[in-house]
């Protein structure tokens, strides 16, 4: 019941993009996957998307190595949603859901009565019901991202890997979506999430794996992941930490940390 990384390095265009990256996820937990801009989210959600191949070391899903599974079953199996991940022609919302059928249906076959109440799902969960009949390029980006967040889901696979799925919602809806995620995690599915708000983060995941230049330089509930010296090194930032009237603990980055002044007009310079 684990996807894992064996000591995988992976190199792209001649540069080393991950280093020395092992790590067992497993199933029934919401994994934050955090770090800066170009620390290497996207192409460790690939790897385990079986997207791309590792220069050195070893993927597998429950033990097996992933790159001999057939497609079809990977498909099956991990279902992803990707930044910039489009369709590419004017298919309907509803559409573009169904697709997230397509590796449980026989060749030609219509959706199934299963497959129709798996897309019914996945749309009221994203709440997109109502935009069942647009096409996605009339979409705003926040209904696109739920359509194919939507999409993702409808496989009902046992792996969700899902890249900056928050980014473009609004407030409600993040709160939805992650709250939808760990839903997800708590039906059996294994979600791994690049989220760059790590108050939502910190709130909503199990696991939060950090990553830092390529290499995995945390790893654990939230607040031993997200220390304030980790926030302080990696992410430059200072963070209030406190305990909502639900006792839900939190973390709010809160400003950048070392010496910097913020000037009346909102602009930030060096100190
Ligand atoms: N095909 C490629 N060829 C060369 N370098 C690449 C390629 N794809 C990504 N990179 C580089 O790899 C590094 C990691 O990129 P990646 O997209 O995985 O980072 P990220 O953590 O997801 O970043 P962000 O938060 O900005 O989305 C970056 O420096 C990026 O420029």
């Amino acid at each position: 019941m684990s996807l894992a990384l064996h000591e995988v390095r992976v190199t792209l265009g001649g540069r080393t993009i991950l280093s020395d990256i092992h790590l067992t996820l497993e199933r029934g937990r919401l994994i934050g996957l955090v770090g800066p801009n170009g620390a290497g989210k996207t192409s460790l959600l690939r790897v385990l998307a079986a997207l791309v191949a590792p220069a050195r070391g070893r993927v597998t899903l429950d033990g097996r190595a992933l790159a001999d599974l057939h497609r079809d079953e990977r498909a099956r199996r991990i279902a992803a949603l990707f930044q910039g991940a489009g369709v590419g022609w004017p298919m309907t919302v509803r559409e573009v859901v169904a697709l997230g059928r397509l590796p449980h249906r026989h060749a030609f076959a219509g959706l199934s009565d299963a497959d129709q109440a798996a897309v019914a799902r996945a749309m009221a969960r994203t709440d997109v019901g109502h935009l069942a009949g647009r096409t996605e390029p009339t979409l705003s980006s926040g209904e696109r991202m739920r359509a194919l967040l939507a999409r993702a889901l409808a496989v009902e696979a046992e792996w969700l890997l899902a890249d900056e799925p928050v980014t473009a919602l609004d407030p409600a809806h993040q709160l939805d979506a992650m709250a939808m995620l760990r839903a997800a995690s708590r039906d059996g599915a294994g979600v791994v999430a690049v989220l760059h708000d790590l108050a939502l983060a910190a709130r909503f995941c199990d696991r939060i794996v950090v990553l830092s230049g390529g290499r995995l330089v945390a790893d654990g509930q939230p607040e031993e992941a997200l220390t304030d010296s980790l926030l302080a090194r990696v992410f430059g930032v200072t963070a209030e930490r406190g305990a909502a009237a639900d006792g839900t603990r939190y973390i709010l980055p809160w400003a950048r940390s070392g010496a910097t002044k913020e000037k009346s007009d909102g602009v930030i310079f060096p100190g």
